[in-house]
């Protein structure tokens, strides 16, 4: 019987074939934990009197409050460096980045493999064809302590994106199109399994990273790209993790790139999905472009490329935070930096930044956002009625320059 690839890579874990529905105890190849998760973790070894069996398959990452905002996170911060120093555990420190962007960049996640997160965004790692899920602080514990971990294997939907993006629309457009698609629900404990066909498999490691990190937002237990275009030339990928055409799914969606407009994602859902022409003119306090969406070297790039030479509108704060510190030194070496500092934005030290309301960039009562990121939840950045919309750092960018929601092709329309 065929496969889905999600089936592929627990079989090969359990050493034995497994299909939809059954239960599984797979070997972890990396278990990641990030800082807001740290303490309740460090709590459930210390009630299971264990200890990491693995060490060089666990990493801590100091992300999503970084650099600590007050007494009780620099508490809490100093524990996860002790704890790691005692254990012989890999500690991202502040600065480094945003877990994902830094797992990814440092070989943590690889074509096959199973990576659990306690993080709802570990989907990112199907970018490389990883197995990747967010769990709790329990699971992620056992995870460690034993090496393994008990899955159900998912059911699989299709999404298969096919031709090639036009100018200005992005892989964000195409990743908000597909939780359009498959509404918030529409994929709660399935892997989506996403193809990239007749020309989207140019899509870069970044681009399916954008794609794979959306999938949660649909509900996916997994989000799995199947790897193509350059991924084939960064990894060693396996000789059996290649689409199944007996496979069978639960549903399949098709989008054509080649027809696709710029999208942003209306408050306060994320599969409440628009053209942006639809709510072009919306007011903007403040932008903000980075997160393990919309944080990379080639997202920073499409944002100077709209701001060169231009100025931010004076009612509007533009935050640009790298994802990692990677990003931020390829941004200062190619002059990335210097156009986004010119065009009036202020830059955030690397990591999750204002994107869950915690620190450098909290909404006031009644402001709007223009983020891309990938949750406009009530709340989520503050104020219950502050306003998010979630869209491209091309997107993004215009609206900083224009002070309202708008394309850089409308605001270069207002400017001729
Ligand atoms: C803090 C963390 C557990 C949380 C998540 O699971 O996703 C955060 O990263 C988020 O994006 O809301
Ligand atoms: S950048 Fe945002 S979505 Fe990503 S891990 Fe951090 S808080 Fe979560």
């Amino acid at each position: 019987m065929g496969q889905t690839l999600a089936e592929k890579i627990l079989s090969h874990k359990a050493g034995r074939p497994v299909g939809a529905g059954e239960l599984v105890v797979v070997e972890v190849d990396q278990v990641m934990v990030v800082d807001s998760i740290a303490g309740s973790f460090f709590k459930r070894l210390e009630y299971l009197e264990a200890t990491p069996r693995y060490p060089e398959r666990v990493s801590i990452v100091i992300d999503h409050v970084a650099p600590a905002a007050n007494l009780e996170v620099a508490k809490a911060q100093k524990e996860i460096r002790e704890w790691g120093k005692r254990h012989g555990i890999r500690v991202f420190d502040v600065g480094r980045g945003v877990c994902h962007q830094v797992l990814i960049e440092e070989g943590l996640a690889q074509p096959g493999w199973v990576v659990v997160g306690s993080d709802s965004h570990s989907t990112t790692y199907g970018a490389v064809g990883a197995f990747g899920t967010g769990m709790g602080a329990t699971d992620i514990a056992l995870a460690a302590a034993s090496g393994r971990t008990w899955l159900r294997v998912p059911e699989s939907v299709k999404v298969v994106f096919r031709g090639r993006l036009p100018k200005g629309v992005t892989a964000k457009d195409a990743a908000l199109e597909m939780v359009r698609l498959l509404t918030a629900e529409g994929a709660t404990y399935m892997a989506v399994e996403i193809h990239l066909l007749d020309g989207a498999e140019a899509l870069t490691r970044g681009e399916r990273m954008t794609l794979a990190n959306l999938t949660v937002e649909a509900g996916a237990k997994a989000g799995l790209v199947v790897p193509s275009g350059e991924i084939l030339e960064m990894y060693r990928v396996p000789d059996w993790l290649y689409p199944d055409p007996e496979a069978r799914y639960a549903k399949e969606v098709e989008i054509d790139l080649s027809a696709l407009t710029p999208r942003v994602s209306v408050p306060f859902y994320v599969d409440n999905v628009h053209e942006v022409a639809e709510v072009k003119g919306k007011r903007v306090d403040q932008v903000f472009i980075g997160t393990c969406t919309n944080g990379r070297i080639e997202d920073l790039r499409a944002a100077a490329e709209v701001l060169r030479g231009r100025k931010v509108a004076p009612w509007v704060r533009l935050l640009v935070v790298p994802a990692s510190s990677q990003v931020l030194e390829e941004a200062a070496r190619d002059g990335t930096l210097l156009t986004l500092l010119e065009a009036g934005a202020t830059i955030g030290t690397p990591g999750c930044g204002p994107c869950m309301g915690r620190h450098m960039g909290v909404l006031a009562p009644g402001e709007v956002c223009v983020s891309t990121s990938n949750r406009n939840f009530r709340g989520r950045m503050g104020a219950p009625d502050a306003e998010i919309y979630l869209a491209s750092p091309r997107v993004a960018a215009a609206s900083a320059v224009a002070g309202y929601l708008t394309t850089p092709e409308e605001l270069e329309e207002v400017h001729a």
